[in-house]
């Protein structure tokens, strides 16, 4: 059948909103890499046959469940968790878990979706999934956050397994929870294996994980600096968030050399002209995961910095910035206030920060722009490396770890490179994601039929 037959970008589209009424993240999401898959099958009638794309963007299932749980006064509580398993076509399903109050099937499906591309990005044999609840870590006491975790994998553990799908953490989910969780799969089967991942360094989580994404996050900007003859040394940086992916590119940025501006919360944001040193990042640490407070907490601190309520950092004049919080918290007007700014690298520690509007922004004005699913795939890169560890049985050292990570995240910017190149030195690392992270899923699946 000649390509011409076959159905055109926004025949393809209507269809995915039709099938997927109400859920803007996951068509987002799915838009986004549409529109460079459409022009790179162009001339490649066995991906439109085979109708590729079309199954990609249709999860091979979404489990959902009642999770049940008793607060601290005796009330019952009752949340709904998810685990949206996307494509296994090259490695079991991989990918976060969200605790969140935002989170959604379409917020879920969305991630396990860009989840697919990036694991394939990093060359590791891992297909996509995610889940999640809509239950709100904060304010919670540990032991209710430990019933509710306790609740959800005692469901969710018919569903995984170190060769079928390793969930790991994601927003509102970390080493405590992960801990809860393990604990349960443990009591459930009775089996130790490696079906989390991002466990405790005691219990056979691996040493890089927790700093995987936020320093990936750094080496891919570094990498696309690199490329131009610049370096992260010397530039100021804004980031957004204040969790685990926001408080390593701190790190790094800060070990490179780079002066880190701000750091946010949903609360709002804090600005400290005089720049976030290791000393204030570790304060920042202490405050997130032990005191579980608010970054505002942050300015009654170090009183040279300025809390700004309810607001976003991207009005902050920058170098560099890094979206580390959540989806769609960089607008079209903010992307164009980093760019009139002098903004000259995005790096995108979360998933999908920036709108679709704010995306063309940064390559109208061709300044550096790595997406999330190439920038922040350190994080379940480590990860596979977690999984290949447990099941050896053996665990490698930081110094061995930090090695791989960087040579991976090299790895995913030579791919994005190859295939998002436009002839005149701009590389739109956006179709480079896209097209190389499709092109191995695709094939696997040519190669096992229709299936
Ligand atoms: N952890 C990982 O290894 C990976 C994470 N990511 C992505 O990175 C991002 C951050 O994850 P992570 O650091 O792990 O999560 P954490 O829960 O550790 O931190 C999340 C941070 O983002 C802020 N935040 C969350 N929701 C909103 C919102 N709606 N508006 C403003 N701020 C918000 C939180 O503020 P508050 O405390 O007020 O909620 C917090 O500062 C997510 O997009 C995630 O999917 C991507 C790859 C791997
Ligand atoms: O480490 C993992 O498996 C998951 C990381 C993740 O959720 C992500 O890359 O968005």
């Amino acid at each position: 059948m000649p390509v011409s037959d076959h159905v055109n970008l926004s025949q393809f589209m209507e269809g995915v909103k039709k099938r997927n009424p109400g859920q803007t993240e996951f068509i987002q999401a799915v838009h986004e890499v549409a529109q460079d898959i459409f022009e790179f099958m162009a001339d490649k009638v066995q991906y439109h046959e085979a109708q590729i794309l079309r199954r990609i963007a249709e999860p091979d299932r979404i489990v959902s469940f009642r999770v049940c749980w008793e607060d601290d006064n005796h009330n019952i509580r009752v949340q709904r968790g998810w685990r949206v398993q996307n494509n296994n076509a090259i490695g079991p399903y991989k990918g976060g878990i969200r605790f969140h109050p935002s989170v959604t099937e379409s917020v879920l499906k969305f991630l396990a979706f860009e989840q697919t591309f990036k694991n394939s990005l990093t060359g590791l044999p891992m297909g996509g999934g995610k889940g999640g609840a809509n239950f709100n870590p904060k304010g919670k006491s540990d032991a209710e956050v430990m019933r509710f975790c306790q609740s959800f994998m005692t469901e969710l553990y018919r569903h995984i397994g170190p060769d079928t799908d390793v969930p790991a953490g994601d927003i509102g989910v970390g080493g405590r929870e992960i801990g809860y969780m393990f604990g349960q799969y443990k009591r459930i089967t009775g089996r130790w294996e490696g079906v989390l991942t991002g466990k405790g360094q005691e219990y056979g989580g691996s040493q890089m994980r927790p700093e995987a994404t936020g320093y990936g996050a750094v080496y891919f900007l570094q990498n696309m600096l690199k490329h131009k003859g610049m370096d992260v040394e010397g530039h100021s940086a804004v980031i957004s968030g204040s969790g685990n992916v926001a408080t390593h590119a701190a790190e790094k940025i800060t070990q490179l050399g780079g002066k880190v501006l701000t750091m946010s919360d949903s609360g709002g944001f804090i600005h400290d002209p005089d720049g976030f040193d290791q000393e204030k990042i570790d304060w920042v640490k202490e405050l997130k995961n032990v005191k579980r407070g608010r970054i505002s907490e942050y300015a009654d601190h170090f009183t040279n910095a300025t809390f700004h309520e309810g607001k976003r950092p991207w009005d902050v004049s920058c170098d560099l910035a890094l979206p580390c919080a959540t989806q769609n918290e960089l607008n079209e007007d903010e992307a164009k206030a980093l760019v009139s700014n002098g903004c000259k690298g995005v790096s995108e520690g979360a998933n999908m920060p920036t709108t679709l509007d704010g995306v063309k922004v940064f390559h109208d004005a061709k300044i550096l722009y790595g997406p999330g699913k190439a920038a922040n795939a350190g994080g379940v890169a480590v990860s596979g490396l977690e999984m290949s560890q447990n099941s050896e049985r053996i665990s490698w050292n930081h110094e061995r770890l930090g090695e791989m990570l960087t040579d991976l995240m090299e790895g995913i910017h030579d791919k994005c490179t190859e295939y998002g190149d436009q002839g005149d030195g701009y590389v739109d690392y956006v179709k480079g994601a896209n097209i190389a992270g499709f092109k191995k899923v695709a094939d696997a699946m040519l190669a096992f039929g229709v299936v």
